[in-house]
């Protein structure tokens, strides 16, 4: 967690001068991000945030930055980037594609409520259908392919039975192919876990990190939501936020009686998704000789895939 890039107020008041904004009065870097540095600018007029994209070329960020400025152009709050006095929304601030985007008030939900799951379920289905008219999604590089080529490489990291687990799972869901393409798709966010939302309360403020986003099927998405913002003490879903989220989704966009009797399955991968990026980020951080940070640990997923497994098993 850091910020990677320094800036000076003389780099900033610089940039800043592009636009109509007004004066620089104070900055802070954002400590919270991942990939990207990020401050927190307070000019004359109002609050943003700048961020410095590390790892992307500046076409990679056109295309990342795409769905924002649509979701934008619907009143949605995402972070869409600012243009300067000149119509030019992307700069760049010591070699890196740099962006100025609003600051949306709030803070990451913690003791999540079912108003909250409520709030961003009927968010996640204005996304997708906001989003349906924004062609090319890109492709999700963390989909079922990768699913399948990165497991067979990570499972030598595994004990017996998590490898007995992996390869049942992705058996399961191969078998489940034909089903699941036929799942209504377009856009998803991919990765909307609560610390990439803002809530003032129980009042949704703002989604942020688009930077996962690309094509998939919507429900697969809403069960990613579900995973995180409906976990349960143990490892499962509390039913109640559950069924929160599945309400306020349903207010916007109802599911199909098709995408109905594929919760279970979706709900697998979603998990077996993130356990398995989560083993990797576990592998990549024990080559730097650190660790993942406690909530973010790869058996919290494994455990949420066992916990739907056995519902399925249960049930049939
Ligand atoms: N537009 C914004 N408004 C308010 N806070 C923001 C905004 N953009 C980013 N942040 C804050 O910065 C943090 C890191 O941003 P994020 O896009 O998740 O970075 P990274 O991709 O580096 O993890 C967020 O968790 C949030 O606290
Ligand atoms: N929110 C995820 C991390 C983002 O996924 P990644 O595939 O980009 O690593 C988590 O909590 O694991």
């Amino acid at each position: 967690m850091a910020v990677y890039t320094s800036l000076t107020a003389a780099e900033l008041t610089d940039l800043l001068s592009q636009y109509d904004v007004g004066e620089l009065v104070a900055y802070t870097p954002i400590s919270a991000g991942i990939e990207n540095s990020n401050y927190a600018v307070t000019t004359s007029q109002r609050e943003y945030v700048l961020t410095l994209f590390e790892h992307h070329a500046p076409d990679e960020v056109r295309n990342f930055v795409r769905l924002a400025r649509h979701l934008g152009t619907k009143a949605m709050s995402v972070p869409s980037p600012v243009e300067d006095a000149s119509g030019v929304w992307l700069h760049s601030l010591k070699n890196k594609p740099t962006i100025l985007c609003q600051r949306f008030a709030g803070s990451h939900p913690d003791q999540l409520s079912e108003q909250q799951c409520e709030a961003i379920g009927r968010e996640l289905a204005e996304f997708h259908l906001a989003s349906s008219d924004l062609p090319d999604p890109r492709h999700d590089e963390r989909g079922y392919d990768w699913w399948q080529s990165i497991a067979s490489e990570l499972s030598t990291d595994l004990n017996a039975s998590d490898k007995a687990l992996l390869t049942d799972e992705l058996a399961f869901q191969q078998a489940q192919r034909a089903q699941w393409c036929q799942l209504p798709h377009g856009w998803i966010h991919a990765d909307l876990f609560h610390d990439n939302a803002l809530f003032d309360g129980d009042e949704l403020t703002a989604i942020l990190d688009l930077y996962n986003a690309c094509e998939g099927a919507w429900l697969y998405d809403l069960a990613i939501v579900a995973n995180d913002w409906c976990a349960s003490d143990d490892s499962g879903l509390d039913p109640k936020r559950f069924e929160a989220l599945v309400i306020g989704y349903q207010s916007v966009r109802p599911l199909s009686e098709f995408e109905s009797g594929m919760w279970n399955t979706v709900l697998r991968g979603a998990a077996l998704r993130f356990w398995l990026s989560r083993l990797l980020a576990t592998r990549m951080a024990k080559s730097r000789s650190e660790e993942l940070p406690a909530h973010k640990q790869p058996t919290e997923y494994r455990d949420r895939l066992r916990w739907h497994r056995a519902k399925s098993l249960s049930k049939g």
